[in-house]
């Protein structure tokens, strides 16, 4: 039967990047993103906006909202104090099959909990099941018509506190306009753009850092 994407960028992992060492897990999928086939990770551009964001807020507890094959879930992951920890939420079990192994061939996974299932499910149940008090950061990476929905949900469950970080991937390309709109205009966030590129294209996109103001 024909493999997928997922499996072959997986397969790329375990036969080019050592074991235990995260950056050679990130290093591997962006050249077989560059060299083989496209795949929709931050990338090594987007990427460094996410590292730098990461190590500023110096997060205790981080919710990612798409995990895919877990390329940002573990360039985070290796990045996060070791007390400190990375809920990640993914609704495709494929996905979620892959991703586990890549966080697993990374190392991460002492710092990493992959949660199957849908945000709009998941994200209230975080404080009774997940035994979290607010989050320090979300990366917004999953369908982009959820992150409002998602954002305006994590407000009500009173996931977010003063100083929360909220950074979103593609709200240029493909685009999260009224996502925009909201975090740029509600009284409630500071918004800034940080522009950069479409992973692995020339093409413009950007991630979007909000900080919420309580
Ligand atoms: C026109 C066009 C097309 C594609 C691109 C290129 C491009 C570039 C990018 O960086 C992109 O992030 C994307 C993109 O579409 N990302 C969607 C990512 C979804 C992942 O998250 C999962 N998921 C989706 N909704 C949920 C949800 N509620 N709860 C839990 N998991 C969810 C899915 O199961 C996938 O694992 C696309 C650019 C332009
Ligand atoms: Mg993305």
């Amino acid at each position: 039967t024909q493999s997928t994407r997922p499996q072959r960028l997986l397969g790329a992992v375990q036969k080019k990047a050592t074991r235990g060492n995260p950056r050679s897990v990130i290093q591997t999928i962006d050249q077989f993103c560059r060299q083989r086939e496209w795949a929709m990770n931050v990338g090594d551009e987007k990427g460094c906006i996410l590292d730098s964001v990461v190590t500023e807020t110096n997060p205790t507890t981080v919710l990612e909202l798409g995990t895919y094959c877990g390329y940002s879930t573990v360039r985070i992951a290796s990045l996060l104090p070791p007390q400190a920890r990375l809920i990640t939420l993914e609704f495709n079990p494929d996905f979620a099959r892959i991703a586990r192994q890549v966080i697993t061939w990374a190392g991460v996974q002492d710092k990493v909990e992959l949660v199957e299932g849908a945000s709009g499910d998941l994200i209230p149940k975080m404080k009774a099941q997940f035994g979290v008090n607010t989050f320090d950061l979300v990366f917004l990476d999953h369908w982009k018509d959820r992150y409002l929905p998602d954002t305006k949900l994590m407000e009500e469950c009173g996931l977010l506190k003063k100083g929360s970080i909220l950074l979103a991937d593609n709200v240029i390309c493909p685009g999260t306009p009224d996502y925009l709109e909201y975090v740029r205009n509600s009284p409630r966030y500071q918004s800034q753009y940080f522009k950069s590129h479409l992973e692995y294209t020339k093409v413009e996109d950007g991630l979007e850092k909000s900080v919420f103001l309580g």
